[in-house]
């Protein structure tokens, strides 16, 4: 599964601990990540994983595109509630299309726990079957 881990600055320390307490199952995942999140996460873990810009740069928009054309599977976002954010419209876009795409959101560390381990126990499977009747769809037209 495609998996993408966004976190905004206070909420980095809990991110870095979530990766850290879920590494063996993270590790069997294609990992995408906003900029500074990716980095701090691959420093504390070893993971490997693909940064795209800085969400108040883009990143949140780039992973929104990934969103729109099914290509995220799990979206954890540790967003914060008390700060004011410069790219608040990018935030809610992101946000917008994993309810456009019905992709699984985490947007505290309470959902992430459930959605890791549900993602461990098989109960994602379902996002291979949309993907590749997208992809039988697409063959058909
Ligand atoms: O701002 C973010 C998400 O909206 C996260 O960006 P960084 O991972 O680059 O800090």
């Amino acid at each position: 599964m495609n998996i993408a881990l966004i976190a905004h600055d206070k909420k980095k320390p809990d991110m870095i601990n979530f990766a850290i307490a879920y590494t063996e199952i993270l590790k069997g995942h294609r990992l995408f990540a906003t900029g500074t999140t990716g980095k701090k996460i691959s420093e504390a873990t070893g993971l490997n994983i693909h940064r795209f810009r800085s969400g108040p740069l883009g990143g949140d928009q780039q992973i929104g595109a990934l969103i729109a054309t099914n290509e995220m599977d799990l979206i954890i976002f540790l967003r914060d509630p008390l700060t004011a954010q410069p790219h608040e419209p990018d935030i809610i876009a992101l946000m917008r299309l994993c309810d456009v795409y019905q992709v699984p959101l985490a947007t505290n560390l309470g959902g992430a726990e459930i959605l890791i381990r549900a993602l461990d126990e098989g109960y994602f499977n379902w996002r291979d079957i949309l993907k590749e009747n997208e992809k039988n769809d697409k063959g058909n037209e």
